[in-house]
């Protein structure tokens, strides 16, 4: 991967077909970016196959997407809860699951991947479904970090491959960036961002550089955030209230990276630190190496820089 190699045009090679109207979405990985991803595409009107590999991921899934459809309708329909438990039923209606995404992908207009941040993994779960996708299928992937030019290289539909990139949780983080590599379509590209719109997100565009926007400016800020912590030059929970206080984030740093899940801090670290192995902004700190061997991987499993249980 070679930083600051900045891809200046978008490439408009035919595609081919047209403008995707996306209606019909499979979401693969049912974890926290993948059910919140669905959340938000069944409570606007989609139907939704949410796959991951197996059912008691998806069960815990659909569980995690009722609950916090009962928290948007708390406030969205305060005053009608007869109205607020219909949204949820209709938006319910609208999900299913499924173990096996090379079945369901045959009637997608959008395959949309939020798996593990692994490139050969990412990679494989897209060279499978490109022969058993329909030709007017888009895909696109969630990664926070790796090059959108590199996943689709496994795939036989560079001009309809994209970057959808959301932030956690899904339901609340305004934002999506909608990542063209030079191959990607203005077509597809335009389609990503009807999609967004539909979703009610506010959508920026990006080029296929590391980090794109968001993650380029938050990695160096939490690993140097980590170090400072390692050097001893503040406490995990000062450096938080100096963080939420003074610069009013809603979280604190070390806060945010078990929220976010320390193995995805770690994974993004490894690939970033390894193809700049001289820059000492991604330099690995020792700590986080440690947390993620011991798998206190953050607030999902219950124990990260904090304790959750
Ligand atoms: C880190 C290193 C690098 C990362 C690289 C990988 C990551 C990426 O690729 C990109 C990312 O996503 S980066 C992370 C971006 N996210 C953030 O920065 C979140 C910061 N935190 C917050 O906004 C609030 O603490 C938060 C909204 C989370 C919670 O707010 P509060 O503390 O005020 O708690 P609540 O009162 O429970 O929630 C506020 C309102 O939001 C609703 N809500 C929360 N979670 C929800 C969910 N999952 N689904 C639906 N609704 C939800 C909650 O109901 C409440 O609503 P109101 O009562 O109406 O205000
Ligand atoms: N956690 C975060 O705040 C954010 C993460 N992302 C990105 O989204 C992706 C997913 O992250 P999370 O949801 O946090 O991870 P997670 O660990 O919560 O969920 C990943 C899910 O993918 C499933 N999975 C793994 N390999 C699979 C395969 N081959 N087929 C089907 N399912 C598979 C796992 O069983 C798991 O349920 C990563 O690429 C990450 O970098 C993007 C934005 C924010």
């Amino acid at each position: 991967m070679a930083f600051f190699s900045h891809q200046v045009c978008r490439g408009f090679s035919s595609s081919a077909v047209r403008n995707v109207v996306i209606k019909h979405v499979t979401i693969i990985g049912g974890g926290q970016m993948g059910a919140g991803i669905a959340q938000v595409a069944a409570s606007t009107g989609h139907s939704v196959t949410l796959v991951d590999t197996n059912e008691d991921i998806l069960k815990k899934a659909v569980k995690g997407i009722e609950g916090n459809l009962k928290r948007v309708v708390k406030k969205k329909f305060a005053d009608k809860p007869e109205a607020g438990e219909e949204f949820i039923q209709k938006a319910l209606q609208n999900v299913s699951t499924s173990t096996d995404a090379g079945s369901v992908v045959r009637d997608s207009d959008l395959v949309l991947e939020a798996i593990v941040e692994n490139l050969k993994i990412k990679q494989d779960l897209f060279g499978g479904l490109d022969k058993l996708a329909p030709a007017h299928t888009i895909f696109a992937s969630n990664t926070s970090s790796l090059p959108i030019t590199d996943i689709a290289s496994s795939t036989n539909r560079l001009d309809r491959f994209g970057g959808l990139h959301f932030f956690n949780p899904v339901p609340v983080m305004k934002l999506v960036e909608v990542i063209a590599t030079s191959a990607t379509s203005q077509e597809t590209f335009d389609s990503l961002l009807n999609f967004s719109k539909k979703l009610g997100k506010t959508s920026v565009s990006c080029k296929d550089t590391p980090g794109f926007i968001v993650n380029r400016l938050l990695l160096p800020y939490i690993m140097e955030v980590i170090r400072m912590y390692e050097r001893g030059d503040g406490s995990k929970e000062d450096i938080d209230i100096a963080m939420k206080l003074g610069c009013g984030y809603p979280m604190g740093p070390f806060e945010l990276a078990d929220y976010v899940g320390l193995d995805t801090v770690k994974f993004i670290m490894d690939g970033w630190s390894a193809a700049n192995p001289d820059n000492p902004v991604f330099a690995q700190s020792e700590l986080l190496t440690k947390l993620v061997a011991e798998g206190k991987l953050g607030k999902k499993t219950g124990e990260g820089f904090y304790k959750y249980k």
